[in-house]
């Protein structure tokens, strides 16, 4: 039988998923596990060169026969800590915004809070000199107080729609046996009752706080809540020009 090919996304955030895979070797055996950054994630799924994947929700759109497959995800209840626009200037100001080229939900997700949210429309640019920047995942570590201005969007997304927030969830990109299914998810869930373990494994920073992260910031259950934030932030992905 060929290996299911899994593509996980290789931020800390995922580390409790990929532990719960790399702790049970016959259900890795199965599988052909790959950690790319969320772009190359969605690029995987939807060019048929992976089976499942941790997806970033805005390139569903672009995955014909999408299934989302578990109850886990990539979340955040308010502040995620992980997801920002840094900026020289109050965003109300900004004339241009550069996004992250590794990101496929943050940028679009800034692109709709700019649009419905702060009603604003700056020229997106790809130039060093713009006023203002979105960076996502590993790299903003410790960033959190270089910026004259900085905006965590899931925080911001919730003042505006009152909801939690989903960026990537696992999904596939044709249907999948359900005994594969529930393996995979009982593997899941092992990684998150580790997460303690996973935490101890990191190379300690002072400058970011790794067990607020993993235990509060990233929020894992993909709940009835993070759902309806799904479907509405389609909804206005679908709307921008
Ligand atoms: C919260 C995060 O969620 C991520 C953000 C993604 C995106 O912007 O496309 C995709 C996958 C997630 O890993 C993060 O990595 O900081």
């Amino acid at each position: 039988m060929s290996k299911i090919r899994i593509s996980a996304v290789s931020y800390t955030n995922t580390k409790p998923f990929v532990y719960g895979l790399l702790k049970h070797p016959e259900f890795l055996e199965k599988i052909d596990l790959s950690l790319d950054i969320p772009a190359e994630c969605a690029q995987k799924l939807i060019d048929d060169k992976a089976d499942i994947g941790l997806v970033p929700v805005a390139a569903l759109l672009k995955i014909p026969d999408y299934h989302i497959i578990s109850d886990y995800c990539i979340g955040a209840v308010g502040p995620v800590n992980s997801v920002f626009i840094f900026s020289s200037k109050p965003i109300e100001d900004i004339q241009t915004i550069r996004l992250d080229k590794q990101s496929r939900t943050s940028n679009n997700l800034a692109r709709v809070l700019l649009k419905n949210y702060w009603k604003k429309h700056p020229a997106i640019v790809e130039t060093a000199e713009a006023d203002a920047f979105v960076e996502i995942g590993d790299r903003t570590f410790g960033k959190k107080g270089s910026y004259a201005y900085e905006y965590d969007l899931a925080e911001e997304w919730m003042k505006f729609t009152g909801l939690p927030f989903a960026f990537a969830v696992w999904a596939s990109n044709k249907p999948v046996s359900n005994s594969f299914v529930t393996e995979f998810n009982e593997v899941l869930k092992f990684g998150l009752n580790h997460r303690k373990e996973v935490i101890a494994e990191l190379p300690k920073r002072n400058d970011f706080d790794l067990d607020d992260y993993l235990m509060s910031r990233i929020d894992y259950d993909l709940t009835a809540e993070k759902r309806e934030a799904l479907n509405r932030f389609l909804t206005m992905v679908k709307e921008l020009d």
